[in-house]
């Protein structure tokens, strides 16, 4: 992953590398992490690129530093607005890292399954503006990063697809990655989706409103950039005030269940059939690619 943001509030400066410093003055505060460059931005706007090939899969360390940046702009009060996209070609995000769900301890997938409420949490409960720049396909865990923003643009490639297609798999969709499809796309589309595992092709996704808008690729961050500013023109209490009443009861639904949620989700990875369909699942996606 890759933070970065600028100077003033000039929307079309968000998405320039750390270290690069027009007119000869720094206008990067940079962090740096293992998986990212963090970048502390004046201009009220960082832009999180992520950046761990070969899909931007969501490991336990990546999902750590994903946490980490998001409570390190939250806290940080210059700070109003996030862009979160990729700088993979082709890849939002493929998901959670499937190895981290295979041969693996019930510890580690307590820790693992921790990581990802804890981003959800943090992503989704954020009082930043937060746009997904969906340059890529993004399914599953990939589709939830999305889905927990408060606004997405799509690169209008029909070869790029989005959706909870955990049914593929033989998995299921915890609840809290329900609720928050459904505040996206509605109960029906929601249902229907869910149980066939769908994934949609960036126009059908349009259509469906699990995106809001498709734009050319080259487009994307500039319109991103100009969605950010619309958000960003209402005063923050009145937006946040209103955020926090459209999603409080998903989060708190969460938060109350929290520990009994880790409980099914390791009960439930740990069976032999499930661990059998993930293995099966990954050897199909070796075949296909061979
Ligand atoms: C009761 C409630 C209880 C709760 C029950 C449990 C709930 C769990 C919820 C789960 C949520 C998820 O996100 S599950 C994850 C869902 N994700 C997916 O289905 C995505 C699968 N991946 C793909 O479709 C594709 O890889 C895609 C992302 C489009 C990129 O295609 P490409 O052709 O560019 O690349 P590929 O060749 O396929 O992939 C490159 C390599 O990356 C690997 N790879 C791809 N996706 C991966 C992934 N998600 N995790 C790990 N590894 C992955 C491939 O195996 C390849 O490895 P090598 O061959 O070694 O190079």
């Amino acid at each position: 992953m890759l933070l970065s943001g600028s100077g003033k509030p000039q929307f079309g400066e968000g998405n320039r590398e750390v270290g690069e410093a027009p007119l000869g003055r720094p206008v990067w505060a940079a962090v740096g992490g293992s998986l990212m460059s963090l970048c502390l931005p004046f201009t009220g706007v960082a832009t999180m690129k992520f950046k761990s090939p070969p899909v931007n899969s969501l490991s336990l360390e990546f999902l750590t530093e994903f946490s980490i940046s998001l409570e390190k702009l939250e806290n940080n009060r210059a700070c109003r607005g996030v862009i979160i996209t990729s700088t993979l070609p082709k890849i939002f995000s493929s998901g959670l890292d499937i190895t981290e769900m295979c041969g693996k301890s019930m510890e580690h997938y307590t820790e693992f399954w921790r990581a990802v409420q804890e981003m959800w949490l943090r992503l989704y409960g954020s009082n930043m503006v937060t746009v997904a720049a969906v340059n890529g396909s993004s399914p599953a865990g990939g589709c939830l990063v999305a889905m927990s923003c408060d606004y997405r643009i799509m690169a209008e490639n029909p070869k790029f697809s989005i959706g909870l297609n955990e049914a593929q798999l033989g998995i299921v969709a915890p609840f809290w990655f329900k609720d928050t499809f459904v505040n996206v796309v509605g109960h029906r589309i929601a249902e229907r989706s869910l149980q066939l595992g769908s994934l949609h092709p960036a126009p059908e996704a349009h259509k469906l409103g699990l995106v809001d808008e498709l734009v050319p690729e080259e487009k994307l961050m500039e319109r991103a950039a100009a969605v950010m500013a619309q958000w960003l023109a209402l005063p923050d209490h009145a937006r946040q005030l209103t955020k926090t009443m459209m999603r409080k009861a998903v989060l708190d639904r969460l938060v109350a269940h929290r520990e009994e949620d880790i409980k099914n989700f390791v009960t439930f990875v740990s069976k032999e059939s499930i661990q059998k369909s993930l293995r099966m699942y990954m050897e199909m996606l070796k075949k296909r690619k061979s």
